[in-house]
């Protein structure tokens, strides 16, 4: 494609300097810039892209996108806005991608990673071939890659959405992070189905304030668009016993279908029954009423299968069908997951990182729990610093034994982050050991048989961020090594 056709349409812009390249890629990262490729200057919060512009051109960009005029001899295109453009090339220099696929995106506090397995299951099982974006890693079909964002950015969703196309996916689900829908990295996307799971306490120090917050989220079901085109209806799965949703349904043209447990709503759960093996409950749908038991631990789990559900129906999926599929999920990894070494006691890893879902998981637990509760718990660094004393009063209200310790602590000293917990917990009885391993084999090696020990806020991460300094760290392998000392040891002690 030419660089005129590409930015054909841009309005307003200028350019700076004559030829009409033919491009062979987009880039936003000079690293990445190969001979022919478009080079678009993003002024990040770290690097300013426009600084390194003339790198770009020594790398083989052969055009540029600005914001301001460049002292470089390839023609630069100088607009508002680099991000929103980006965006908008992106979409026409990979074909339009979304408009092909049937996409989904999920939005909320919690829940996201957990509901678009759901999703993904789903269409999985009525033959379709998946995409998937989040948290974990980018999916297509079955294969694998690793992302660094739950919601990449505009280049890199498109580039992805296009690669979906040619393998043929036809339903791509997505997480939406409330920093993308404020950044514009999913300017351009058609969703046809967006779901809310809920909003509650989180990144503060990116939004400032919850009504910022709430707003950022409604982005999605605002930009679902006001025109009702080709008659394929759009949906907004929303979730009735949230309030935040009461301003998403005034927000969004698309139909709105609700979900819920306590208020009315088109997909209901009543009589429930929680289990340490699982959930049962009645549900409700505007044409059947059916008893449902799933594997899937905990109330905020049935509120993610009730949102699953709902995208399942208005998606023509039969009802029996979306039960057996999620009656066959055998749980997210890193949410909820159990570590078992033969132990008379039980672990579990957990991604509770807010005050909600840490307050949600220890419930859940405190349900099957028989005797004492540990909750491992630290608070990621360069992160809302406001939701470290809620998320230690959480963890001393429902746990009988708390240990405050180190999650990702980042550019952050791991002292003062555990002294910002700790501050909401005076005179209170808890632990603080910031070194995570240890404080993982301390709460392994003072259990007894029957207590509950959860892990929690790294679930599925392989890493701990210390600094600059990316190390391996995974919980469910360390809790492994920790409940395989203690057994060799007491084995020992039996045998003396
Ligand atoms: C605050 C924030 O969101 N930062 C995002 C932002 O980084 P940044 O502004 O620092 O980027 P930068 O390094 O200054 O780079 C600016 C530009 O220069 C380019 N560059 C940079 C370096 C270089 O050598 N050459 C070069 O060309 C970059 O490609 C970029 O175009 O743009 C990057 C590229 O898209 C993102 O990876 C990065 O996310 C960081 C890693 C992050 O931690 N973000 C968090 C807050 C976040 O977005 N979280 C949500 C999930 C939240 C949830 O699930 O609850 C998410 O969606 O991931
Ligand atoms: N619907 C829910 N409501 C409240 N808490 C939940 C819900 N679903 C999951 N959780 C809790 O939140 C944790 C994170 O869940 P999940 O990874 O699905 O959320 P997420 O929205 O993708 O998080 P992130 O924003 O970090 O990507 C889980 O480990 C569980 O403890
Ligand atoms: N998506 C969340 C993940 C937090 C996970 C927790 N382990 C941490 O590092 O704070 C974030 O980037 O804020
Ligand atoms: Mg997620």
């Amino acid at each position: 494609m030419r660089l005129d056709d590409l930015i054909s349409i841009i309005p307003f812009k200028q350019k700076q300097g004559e030829g009409n390249p033919s491009l062979t890629s987009i880039e936003n990262d000079h690293r990445k810039v190969n001979s022919g490729s478009l080079f678009i200057c993003i002024k990040g919060y770290t690097v300013d892209g426009h600084d390194l512009a003339p790198e770009a051109v020594k790398n083989g960009a052969v055009a540029i996108v600005s914001e301001k005029p460049l002292d470089v001899d390839v023609p630069v295109v100088i607009v508002k806005s680099t991000a929103k453009v980006m965006a908008q090339v992106a979409d026409q220099f990979y074909g339009h991608p979304t408009q092909k696929l049937n996409l989904i995106g999920i939005t909320g506090t919690n829940g996201k990673t957990t509901i678009s397995h759901l999703i993904e299951k789903l269409f999985k099982d009525i033959n379709q071939v998946t995409g998937l974006i989040g948290t974990m890693y980018t999916k297509i079909g079955n294969e694998t890659f690793e992302t660094k964002n739950t919601t990449p950015d505009s280049l890199t969703l498109q580039k992805t959405f296009h690669s979906m196309t040619e393998k043929g996916v036809e339903t791509a689900v997505m997480e939406v992070s409330s920093h993308a829908l404020e950044m514009g990295r999913v300017f351009g996307c058609d969703y046809d189905i967006a779901v809310f799971s809920n909003l509650t306490q989180d990144h503060l120090d990116y939004h400032g304030t919850m009504e910022n917050y709430r707003y950022a989220k409604g982005l999605l079901f605002a930009r679902m668009g006001n025109a009702y085109r080709d008659g394929k209806p759009k949906y907004a799965i929303l979730n009735a016993d949230d309030e935040a949703s009461i301003m998403y349904e005034r927000a969004t043209a698309a139909n709105v279908v609700t979900y819920g447990i306590h208020q009315a709503a088109d997909v209901k759960a009543e009589n429930i029954r929680i289990t340490a093996q699982g959930s049962s409950f009645t549900l409700i749908t505007p044409a059947e009423k059916v008893e449902v038991s799933l594997p899937l631990i905990g109330k905020f789990n049935i509120y993610n299968c009730l949102a699953a559900i709902a995208v399942g129906l208005v998606s023509n999926i039969p009802l029996q069908q979306i039960i057996q599929s999620l009656k066959e999920i055998k749980g997210v990894s890193g949410r909820f997951e159990r570590v078992y070494g033969g132990q008379d006691f039980t672990v579990l890893v957990d991604y509770s990182h807010t005050p909600d879902s840490l307050e949600n998981a220890l419930k859940t637990v405190n349900e099957f729990a028989e005797k004492k509760v540990y909750a491992i718990v630290g608070c990621g660094g360069d992160r809302d610093k406001t939701k470290r004393p809620l998320m230690a009063q959480v963890a001393c209200e429902y746990s009988t034994n708390p240990i405050f310790t180190s999650d990702n602590p980042r550019s952050e000293d791991p002292e003062s982050i555990l002294d910002d917990m700790t501050n909401g917990v005076l005179g209170k009885d808890y632990k603080r050991i910031t070194d995570r391993r240890e404080a993982i084999y301390e709460a392994i090696k003072q259990a007894e048989p029957k207590d509950v020990i959860l892990i929690a806020g790294k679930g599925h991460e392989d890493y701990q961020i210390i600094g600059k300094e990316v190390i391996h760290f995974d919980d469910r392998e360390v809790a492994m090594e920790a409940i395989k000392e203690k057994l060799n040891s007491q084995q020992k002690e039996e045998r003396v």
